[in-house]
């Protein structure tokens, strides 16, 4: 058997990050400690396999300070800084990452709180790019992170051996590391992960008001639009006033645009002037989506989408894999839209564009309705 990546790795903090980096690792018989304030959320990562829980005492009592190799640290933003310069003092063989969303204020916060400045060489920052609306280890998925980013963000002072483990970390957890400086990471998911927050917050914001019969007609497009809005508001106070002066730059540029799309639309009996400033925001945001990666950070790829009438039956759904896999077509994304009340769902699958004609050959002949 190939050894372990690591020997031991304790997680602090199992909530749906930690538990789910803790999950991932016990894929590969990685022995893992966890330590969390609350002991609900323990019992119920230890009853779902994360690893093994321990009390700080019994960190110590067993000897794992000179055992671990790595420390992560899944707590909340605001208690970043204390819980990282604790784990540094604990555990003085270790590697110490996190995985908290927001890396300048997690190392100021760190700095802040350690004891002596020595031992922050240890520290290498990082953030897996997945996660869910849910929390807590309940939500945890071992998968979760399985072809996403992992951002690690060592500092001027940052070991090459601790950047090295947080990046085998990300690596044996399904993610590809990027490497970033901490201020670097702040700027870009300010516009990748803190912007795109507030927007469907502000969305979803609106739905409080409108009325029940209006809801009823909400297709996919609303629900893609405002699934982040359902995060946890506290941990999002936390990540945004964390991140807030390149939240706020974006926030007003946002705005801006806004207004203009707004005043356009007054004005549209005008001039045909004011329809093609429209027509120009709504091909800028076109070609904005487009820049988007496709899996595995790759250039996005010519995949065209299949739409499916799928009965509301069990085994429908395997039924349609297993005829498509048959075909030889590989698919390389899926969206299910199932609106309340209808006997059926529209499947949508993406595939490349050379076996689309394939696809549709394979669907005619099982007898699948394909729409559009
Ligand atoms: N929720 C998400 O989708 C993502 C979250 N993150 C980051 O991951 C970190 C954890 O977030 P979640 O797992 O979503 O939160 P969570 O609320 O599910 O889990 C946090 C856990 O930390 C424990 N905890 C709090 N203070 C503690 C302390 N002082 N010592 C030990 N345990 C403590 C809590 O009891 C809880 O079990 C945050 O820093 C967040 O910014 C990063 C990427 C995605
Ligand atoms: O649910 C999703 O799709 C997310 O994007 C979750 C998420 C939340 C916070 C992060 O710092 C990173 C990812």
């Amino acid at each position: 058997m190939t050894e372990p990546p690591f020997r031991r790795v304790v997680v602090i903090g199992a909530g749906l990050m930690g538990t789910s980096v803790a999950l991932a690792l016990r894929r590969y018989g990685v022995e893992v400690l966890l330590e969390d304030a609350d002991p609900g959320n323990l019992r119920v990562a230890v009853s779902l396999g994360a690893g093994v829980p321990v009390t700080p005492a019994e960190a110590l009592a067993n000897n794992t300070a000179d055992s671990a190799d790595l420390v992560v640290v899944g707590v909340p933003p605001s208690a970043l800084g204390t819980v990282i310069a604790d784990a540094l003092t604990r555990f003085p063989g270790a590697a110490v990452t996190d995985l908290g969303s927001v890396k300048a204020a997690a190392l100021a916060g760190t700095r802040a709180h350690a004891s002596t400045q020595a031992g922050l060489d240890r520290y290498v920052g990082g953030h897996p790019m997945a996660g869910s609306e849910q929390s807590g280890p309940l939500a945890a998925r071992a998968d979760l992170f399985d072809g996403r980013a992992w951002a690690v963000t060592p500092h001027a002072d940052s070991r090459p051996d601790a950047v090295a483990a947080v990046e085998r970390l990300a690596r044996t957890c399904g993610a590809f590391p990027v490497q970033l400086s901490p201020g670097e990471h702040d700027e870009a998911v300010a516009l990748v992960s803190h912007l795109p927050q507030v927007a469907s917050t502000v969305v979803a914001g609106l739905l409080t008001t409108a009325a029940e019969g209006h809801l009823v007609l909400a297709g996919q497009g609303l629900r893609d639009v405002t699934r982040i809005a359902g995060g946890d508001p506290e941990l999002w106070t936390q990540i945004l006033s964390a991140n807030a002066e390149p939240v706020a730059r974006l926030l007003h540029e946002a705005a801006d645009n806004l207004h203009r799309v707004a005043h356009t639309l007054e004005k549209r009996d005008a001039a045909e002037a004011g329809l093609a400033d429209l027509r120009t925001s709504l091909e800028r945001g076109a070609t904005g989506v487009r820049r988007l990666p496709g899996k595995h950070g790759a250039r996005p790829e010519a995949f065209s989408p299949v739409p499916v009438l799928l009965p509301d039956q069990p085994g429908e759904l395997a039924r349609l894999f297993a005829d498509v896999g048959a075909a030889g077509v590989n698919i390389e994304d899926v969206r299910i839209d199932h609106s309340p009340n209808t006997p059926a769902g529209l499947v949508e699958l993406w595939v490349h564009e050379d076996a689309v004609p394939a696809l549709l050959e394979a669907l005619a002949h099982h007898g699948w309705d394909v729409h559009g």
